[in-house]
């Protein structure tokens, strides 16, 4: 990711803040030259320099922009707004305190971006994709301290002997190294280069990906109608029928804007391209990424979150059979478990029940989860296989075979050393625990985001696993906190905040419909 990406965030941050009417409210002072000058830079990094000139001559306070941006200010095409929604979306996850002001840099205002608008690399990071993909945040986030304060020994199978695994794999040092190969004397040098690495790295990144399921039979039957339209690769538009006072019906359309829509013909292969099939890489540079469905019961989210993980783990296989992997011996593990009512079950292991627990870390741990070792992709077949035989399932009124759980499926990629890997042999319960974790990635099929779905009370008809049934039920809510804290290990702390209340209230995710 170029510092001029993460600039931007540094900007979204105060502006998603003031949004919120938090202290940054009474905090901000008045727009400055300064402050139009930033904002028109700003815009321009999106191929949008023109919306800046009218703010910086009326002198508009920069802290109103976003809900002049949410108007669609001044942005005239649909094109022109996909990029200010993108911008404005783009800012608002990617801050972490909150507080600092947009400043821009030599390096900022140097980059390609400007010129390619904001799909260019450099504007959107190294890559963009995964329904949520956390590939940038900062590594102390990623790996537990043991792991960051041990650095990988050289392997003496790679070129150069003394390159160390961190510096192949570490997207900090590469990035560190790149700059400096790219340096001129105009290009930004930090002085104080960890400051700008934290800084740099600590940025979240999210892809949200619509898909649209066809109506079903039951749905053609009634002749009900599709209220869905996805009218390009990144829009849709929702049909809301209403009555006017005079009881005149009328439709009236919304339409959101996401990093991908995918209408009703495509197949779970092409969602895998494009949602995990490019994270795939970045497991073996430190990455934790997790990718989640989100919807109502009936909407397809177990449709299209099953084959994932299978096509991942065949992606990982293949990744993990290269000489360069291979010779340090990295090795995939998978684990897979359930929430239901606020309580946590190994779907792996007879739905034994688990505990989750937080170290003196802060690192969440799930105690008692089974992970295995898996070589070959029949063998995750298997497991996912047995895992889903043993999910909690139910019927609702839109899904006969509805999930009533949350599912989290792992992939873990690791390196063993030879030294743990002979005591592994004598002592089977430590094995996946003799391996260092390289990088991650979790997928989650959640219960219905309708309330009360993961809960034991959520419907009569619902045929609980009978473990399951005999427990009373929990509070609302419980399960959508604990799911929160049991993929805490993937999330950056600025997400953590929002996610238990991004689960609860579907509208938190998505952005407010474009005015046209
Ligand atoms: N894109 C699609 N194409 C064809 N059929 C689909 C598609 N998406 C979903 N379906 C079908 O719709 C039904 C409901 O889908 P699914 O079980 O995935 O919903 P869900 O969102 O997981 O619901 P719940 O929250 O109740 O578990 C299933 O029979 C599934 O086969």
């Amino acid at each position: 990711m170029g510092g001029q990406m993460q600039q931007s965030n540094a900007a979204a941050t105060a502006l998603y803040d003031h949004a919120g009417a938090g202290p940054l409210h009474n905090a901000a002072g008045p727009a400055t030259d300064a402050g139009d000058a930033v904002m028109a830079r700003w815009l321009q990094s999106a191929g949008l320099q023109h919306l800046a000139s009218p703010l910086a001559s009326t002198a508009i306070d920069q802290r109103l922009l976003p809900n002049l941006l949410m108007q669609g200010y001044g942005a005239q095409s649909a094109e022109e707004k996909q990029r200010l929604f993108k911008l404005m979306r783009n800012l608002n996850f990617n801050g972490e305190s909150g507080s600092e002001p947009y400043t821009p840099t030599s390096q900022s205002l140097g980059g390609g971006a400007v010129s390619d608008g904001f799909y260019s690399p450099d504007f959107r990071g190294d890559f963009g994709a995964g329904l949520l993909d956390l590939h940038a945040m900062d590594d102390t986030e990623l790996l537990s301290e043991h792991v960051i304060s041990e650095p990988f020994e050289p392997s003496p199978f790679m070129p150069g002997g003394a390159r160390t695994f961190e510096d192949d794999f570490n997207p900090i040092s590469r990035k560190q190294e790149r700059r400096e190969a790219d340096a001129d004397a105009s290009v930004f040098l930090p002085t104080n280069e960890k400051e700008n690495n934290t800084r740099e790295n600590n940025v979240a990144k999210i892809k949200v990906v619509v898909r649209k399921r066809p109506l079903n039979k039951k749905e053609l039957a009634k002749k009900e109608d599709d209220i869905v339209t996805a009218f390009d690769s990144a829009y849709l538009s929702v049909h809301e029928p209403k009555l006017k006072v005079d009881l005149t019906a009328y439709v009236e359309k919304h339409e959101f804007c996401f990093d991908a829509v995918l209408d009703e013909n495509v197949t779970n292969d092409e969602v895998y391209q494009v949602t995990v099939e490019p994270i795939i890489p970045t497991i073996f540079e430190r990455t934790k990424a997790t990718c989640f469905a989100y919807g109502q019961t009936g909407s397809g989210k177990t449709y299209t979150m099953q084959p994932l993980p299978l096509r991942a783990a065949e992606d990982l296989v293949r990744q993990l059979r290269r000489p360069v992997y291979r010779n340090q011996r990295f090795k995939l593990w998978l684990s897979y478990f359930e929430i239901y009512g606020g309580k946590l079950f190994d779907l792996l292991s007879d739905r034994k029940k688990l505990c989750m627990r937080e170290d003196g870390r802060q690192q969440v741990c799930i105690v008692g989860l089974q992970e295995f070792e898996v070589s070959d992709v029949q063998i995750v077949k298997e497991f996912i296989e047995k895992g889903n035989a043993a999910r909690s399932t139910g019927s609702t009124g839109a899904n006969e075979e509805s999930s009533r759980s949350h599912a989290i499926l792992q992939l873990v990629v690791k390196r063993h050393n030879e030294i743990k890997e002979s005591k592994r042999n004598n002592n089977e319960g430590n094995e996946a625990k003799s391996g260092k974790v390289v990088g991650k990635i979790s997928f989650i099929d959640l219960a219905g985001s309708e309330r009360g779905a993961d809960t034991t009370d959520n419907d009569r008809q619902t045929s609980h696993h009978p473990t399951v049934s005999l427990e009373l039920p929990p509070p609302r809510r419980s399960s959508h906190q604990t799911l929160a804290k049991a993929v805490a290990g993937n999330l950056p702390s600025p997400l953590l905040k929002t996610l238990p209340e991004s689960l609860s209230e579907p509208s938190s995710l998505l952005l407010p419909p474009i005015k046209r």
